[in-house]
């Protein structure tokens, strides 16, 4: 009997997969995959982004992709990509589960959270951290005033090699601390050290395609075999350090005195407390915030720096170009500043060709829709899993010709202005575009010009240059390798 009910169980559990897995009329194409299973062989998180080239080389911009009865549709190309985010402007409805998302972030925040949740708190963080200089050119005091610690530290290495990530993260981590802390870590610091390397950690070693983001049982399996508990360990301590943080300011809060994007919503929490209203400013809603914005300013563009760094030391002449920009328009004794860009084209280039070409978020985290959408002649069911996929934009022959290839010159007009940047997908587009990207891009000017200035990127005597090939994550990052810094005097 016990038999019996199991088999019928068994039976019943695959009857329904196989229901929930049937494809509608007009689904976006895929790979055929295997009954029941669907693609879990086809789409491997550490080679995600071979795989969807070639996919979407294979089945145009929309490829859809079955773990079990789940779908996952990524679209790809800037035509098609427009065509959802911006010319329809509001199809993306709840944000779907996502192990990361749902369990770690609890749906709160800015990049997790969706609905009123999301644009009351997005458009809060904005205007908040405008304040202390998000966006705008004020910024720049700050990031320079790092740069000259980061450049001390720099010195001390006298030109021998050494791994530049733990200190343009910790540096890259303080910009974006200023803003939400209202404070700056010392380089030595011990704390702000493990927050860079749990969050490198993470980024790393997680993918949002990854199955433990579409089946919460298997967090429930014995062992650690997906990664989830350590990732949860891991964020605890995140927020542990974070809620700390928090507590300082709670307990040193002066109405008059409103130093960060903390003491903001403490305000406004006390605000709306004092008032009675019903709101949405909850000590939870803060802590996923402040780590998200932690995360997201700080990962993100120390990874394009490193980026950056590695292309110019498989680019000798570039950098000699852009030195030679840099030394024509800046007089020596100061470092290259914001109101020197439009004399320092080729630098600018520079950088964006590394937005593109390093591709440090190939895909945006999962979305879904509020309805159903037809495009292309395919119809994009609403509970689906949707990714935008930016590497195909970026990665576009058509858009950027022999794509693979590092040549800023692709964004130098003939008459020496810098164009075409628009084209690039790297900060995603419409209403979920990336809320840092103005910042990003000033970070990644100022610290790229001002290495450039001072140094020149050698590899260390004797071995090879590093590998070009990256690591796929939450994050495309580049493998770890070591650099020299020899002093231009
Ligand atoms: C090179 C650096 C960066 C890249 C390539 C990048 C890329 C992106 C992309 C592609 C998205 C869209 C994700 C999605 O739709 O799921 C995004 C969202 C976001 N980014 Fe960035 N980002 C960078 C730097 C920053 C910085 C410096 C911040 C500073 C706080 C930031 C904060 C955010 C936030 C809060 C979101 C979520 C926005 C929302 O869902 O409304 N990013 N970023």
């Amino acid at each position: 009997m016990d038999i019996f009910l199991v088999l019928l169980a068994i039976v019943t559990i695959l009857l329904v997969i196989t229901l929930m897995s049937r494809e509608r009329k007009n689904f976006p194409p895929g790979p055929p995959g295997i009954p029941l299973l669907g693609n879990i062989n086809d789409l491997k998180p550490e080679s995600m982004l071979t795989t969807l080239r070639a996919l979407h080389k294979q089945y145009g911009d929309l490829v859809s992709i079955r773990f079990f009865h789940h779908h996952l549709i990524f679209v790809g190309g800037s035509k098609s990509t427009n065509e959802l985010l911006v010319k329809r402007g509001d199809v993306l409805g709840r944000k779907p589960y996502f192990f990361i998302g749902t369990e770690i972030f609890q749906n709160s925040g800015v990049f997790a959270s969706s609905g009123q949740l999301w644009k009351e708190h997005r458009t809060f963080g904005i205007t908040s951290l405008r304040n202390f200089g998000f966006g705008k050119r004020t910024l720049q005091t700050r990031i320079m005033e790092e740069i000259d610690y980061f450049l001390a530290e720099v010195d001390s290495y006298k030109g021998k090699p050494f791994d530049i990530q733990p200190l343009i993260s910790k540096s890259i981590a303080n910009v974006i601390a200023a803003l939400v802390f209202g404070k700056r870590f010392e380089l030595t610091d011990r704390t702000s050290a493990e927050m860079c390397s749990l969050l490198n950690e993470f980024v790393s070693s997680t993918a949002f395609q990854s199955s433990i983001n579409f089946f919460p049982f298997l967090d429930y399996l014995p062992g650690d075999l997906f990664g989830s508990k350590k990732l949860k360990r891991d964020f605890d301590r995140i927020f542990e350090v974070m809620q700390s943080i928090v507590d300082e300011h709670r307990s040193t809060l002066d109405e008059n005195n409103i130093r960060d994007y903390i003491d903001c919503f403490l305000l406004e929490q006390k605000k709306k407390d004092e008032a009675s209203e019903d709101h949405t400013f909850t000590d939870k809603q803060l802590l996923v915030t402040v780590s998200e914005f932690f995360t997201a300013g700080m990962e993100t563009t120390s990874t394009a720096i490193r980026w950056g760094i590695l292309y110019l030391l498989h680019n000798p002449d570039t950098q000699k170009r852009m030195r030679k920009e840099i030394d024509n328009v800046v007089a020596s004794g100061r470092f290259p500043l914001l109101d020197d860009k439009p004399k320092l084209p080729f630098c600018e280039a520079v950088c964006y060709e590394v937005l593109r070409i390093a591709n440090v978020a190939p895909t945006t985290g999962p979305h879904a829709l509020k309805d159903d959408v037809t495009m292309n002649g395919y119809v994009i069911p609403k509970n689906a899993t949707l990714f935008i996929d930016l590497d195909s934009i970026n990665m576009d022959p058509d858009l950027f010709p022999d794509p693979f290839k590092f040549n800023p010159d692709r964004f130098m007009s003939e008459d020496g202005v810098v164009t075409g940047t628009e084209k690039i997908g790297s900060f995603s587009t419409g209403r979920r575009v990336c809320m840092g990207e103005s910042m990003a891009k000033m970070e990644l000017f100022l610290f790229m010009t001002s290495l450039v200035q001072r140094y020149e990127i050698q590899k260390e005597a004797g071995k090879p240059l590093p590998s070009l090939d990256g690591i796929e994550g939450l994050t495309y990052s580049p493998k770890k390798y070591e650099i020299c810094l020899s002093r231009i005097d």
